[in-house]
């Protein structure tokens, strides 16, 4: 089965609410989604955000990173040959995380497709369901607050706050958000790189003096400051977890050997895609470091592809893969169902998406 061709399109898919962090504020998901045809006829689907605050990546650099270097180096190649396509595509252009995670996730949706399993199974089938939590905003605290009640009634029992916009206030939101919550919600909070170390060290121990119960605390400092990160890990009982700091098997290596964090977040747009996650999988799986699988404003098609990976594995303990429930609507069909906080895995092969608006336009 070989590469035949590979389309590039849009989605354009509206929030149900603005998703605001200490990095940006964004009211829509519009992202590049691709799809693949093999000479079988048979077709794999790809998407891609364009989160230039954090991987860098813009919808025109995806775009011309798909198509001026990824399609022609990959085009003609055998989909059973799957690390070999893999090497061309981290090979043919340097970074651009974001474009090579769009189409290892339609590779691996034809490699699915092509021993007719679903890629959960493929990868490792560790398990069948996994539980999200739901972003709350950084907003007013009388706005959180309401987000949070709304998001427990809506029943998710994880929550992850932001944070990270305006200092030591972030200790009086997480606590206001506490009490309303009650003691059997989960807590997390993202700073999304918005602290020093001192104030990181500051927040999280107040924050623990007050019994505010944090399951952990997600990239409080900016992404190159391993000596920052490290000290605060060693400094507070909160569990940290690298985000920002880790996008390659290198980065999860050097986070590991100084001890910076505790936790690492895997997301696809970071790794380029599933075949760089794995890699950190092992690495986590080696020393005992415990995952998360995180998305950026994903709509379904990424976010399913995200869901395979982190039900094939065991070393992912948490996920944050909420991208489908902040949008309005969901303009797929197929992929595991999204459940609010219960994403349930299926047996349709590959990642499972059957229909992408872009290219049903297109007619082709
Ligand atoms: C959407 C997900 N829950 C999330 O919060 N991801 C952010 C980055 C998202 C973005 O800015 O697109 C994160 O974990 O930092
Ligand atoms: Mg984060």
């Amino acid at each position: 089965m070989r590469i035949k061709e590979i389309e590039i399109g849009e989605i354009f898919v509206p929030l149900a609410t603005p998703f605001k962090t200490a990095l940006r504020t964004v009211e829509n998901v519009e992202d590049i989604v691709i799809r693949i045809t093999t000479d079988t006829g048979e077709v794999g689907y790809g998407e891609a955000p364009p989160t230039a605050v954090i991987t860098g990546d813009t919808k025109g650099s995806v775009v011309c990173a798909i198509r001026d270097f990824i399609r022609p180096a990959i085009v003609g190649m055998e989909i059973e040959n799957l690390d070999g396509v893999m090497q061309k595509l981290h090979s043919c252009i340097q970074k651009n995380t974001s474009a090579k995670a769009c189409v290892d996730m339609a590779l691996y949706d034809l490699y699915g497709k092509r021993y007719g399993a679903p890629l959960y199974r493929l990868l490792g089938g560790y398990r069948r369901e996994l539980e999200t939590d739901l972003t709350i905003s950084v907003n007013p605290i009388d706005e959180m607050v309401r987000d949070s009640v709304d998001a427990v009634k809506r029943g998710y029992r994880i929550l992850k706050t932001k944070v990270g916009k305006e200092g030591a206030k972030d200790i009086e939101r997480i606590a206001a958000i506490r009490e309303a919550v009650g003691p059997d919600v989960k807590i997390r909070v993202d700073a999304n790189q918005g602290w020093t170390a001192k104030e990181a060290v500051h927040i999280l121990t107040a924050m623990e003096d007050r019994g505010l119960d944090i399951e952990l605390c997600e990239q409080p400092v900016k992404a190159h400051d391993l000596n920052g990160m490290r000290t605060v890990t060693q400094s507070v009982a909160t569990p940290i977890l690298a985000d920002e700091s880790v996008f390659s098997a290198e980065d999860a290596v050097e986070i590991i050997r100084t001890g910076a964090a505790d936790l690492i977040n895997i997301k696809l747009m970071k790794t380029g895609g599933i075949y760089g996650a794995l890699k950190i999988c092992a690495i986590a799986e080696t020393y005992g470091v415990e995952c998360m699988i995180g998305c950026m404003l994903e709509s379904k098609l990424a976010v399913s592809a995200a869901a395979h990976l982190a039900a094939a594995k065991g070393i992912i303990t948490r996920a944050d893969l909420d991208g489908p429930s902040l949008c309005k609507i969901d303009p797929f069909k197929g992929g595991p169902d999204f459940l609010e906080n219960r994403i349930v895995m299926n047996d349709l092969p590959g990642i499972g998406i059957q229909t992408v608006p872009a290219f049903k336009e297109a007619g082709k």
